[in-house]
């Protein structure tokens, strides 16, 4: 895996340059994304938060390559991303309707390698190995249906593994699970993260695992959109479910972003002039704070 301190030194390698969206629609125009800019260096696993509404699926969608920004621009290495890179995996929150029911489990983290071209020897290995990396070696010949949710979600991440994508977007990938099945999935994605020293960007609703899995923490202003802060997470590596979210600093930096929501929220409508200066926005560590209260943690 590569460390914090490595990636920080590294150039980017997706960088998003002031993207702004305006969807058309019968009453006109809505400006869903003003002006969005970050970038994530080599190995960062970055997470996403921002209020319902706020364009996170617009931005993964423009990043993915399958949806075209207004303006604006995503380069992945330098290059201008105008269609979906084949260095790019997507992993979403409904893995129901992303698996294929009628494929066995190994059949369907098989098939992107197939469609890539990789020969058979290769593709063999790499499947058995996204399958062990996300313990489901002993389900090779099921059939999706036949696995539970949390099992499911499991072979879609197996699958974009054994892509071997450069990045790797998350958009709200457990939000269909449950709790206990979450806390696993979590887990898992900092496990393979570490293996693989991929490079992740993690949309979600919820702000602990947000603060729980990245390294940093970008959260998005309300519709129409910009980055409102750009937080270094910086809790130990080793994080573990109990032990990194009883740390006082967990709960100071996820009462922090949980702040940064609820301005957000206030904010819609009459954008902070700080954020909407279309200027980069530098990254911030987050001093002690207050831990003063909040419990509900979901934007
Ligand atoms: N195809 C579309 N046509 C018109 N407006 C759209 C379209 N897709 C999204 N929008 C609008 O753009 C804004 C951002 O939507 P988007 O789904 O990207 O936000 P989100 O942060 O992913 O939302 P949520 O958190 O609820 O999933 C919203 O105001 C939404 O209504």
């Amino acid at each position: 895996m590569q460390s914090n301190s490595t990636a920080e030194a590294g150039k980017p390698l997706l960088e998003v340059r002031g993207i702004q969206k305006i969807y058309k629609v019968d009453a006109g125009e809505v400006e869903a994304v003003r002006n969005l800019t970050f970038d994530l260096r080599p190995g960062e696993l970055v997470c996403l938060v921002g209020p319902s509404g706020s364009g996170k699926t617009t931005l993964l969608k423009i990043i993915a390559g399958l949806m075209a920004p207004t303006s604006g621009e995503v380069l992945l290495e330098g290059t201008r991303i105008t269609e979906p890179p084949k260095d790019m995996a997507v992993v979403f929150q409904e893995y129901g309707r992303s698996l294929f029911p009628w494929m066995t489990v190994r059949a369907n983290v098989e098939l992107p390698l197939k469609t890539a071209g990789t020969p058979k020897a290769e593709r063999t290995r790499l499947v058995d190995d996204a399958l062990a990396a996300v313990g489901l070696d002993h389900v090779p010949t099921s059939y999706p249906w036949q696995l539970s949710g949390g099992m499911q979600q499991r072979v879609a991440i197996a699958r974009a593994v054994a892509y071997q994508p450069k990045v790797l977007l998350m958009d709200e990938p457990f939000a269909a699970v449950d709790a206990q099945t979450r806390a696993d999935l979590e887990d898992l994605v900092r496990h393979i993260w570490e293996k693989l020293g991929v490079t992740i960007l993690f949309v979600t609703h919820d702000i602990d695992e947000s603060v729980y899995l990245g390294e940093r923490v970008v959260v998005l202003s309300s519709s129409p959109t910009v980055v409102q802060e750009d937080i270094v997470i910086d809790l130990p590596e080793d994080r573990d479910q109990l032990t990194t979210r009883s740390l006082p600093r967990f709960v100071e930096l996820r009462n922090h972003v949980y702040e940064q929501i609820q301005l957000a929220k206030r904010n819609a409508g009459k954008q902070g002039a700080a954020a909407a200066d279309g200027a980069g926005v530098p990254r911030s560590a987050v001093p002690g704070a207050d831990t003063g209260g909040e419990s509900v943690a979901r934007t």
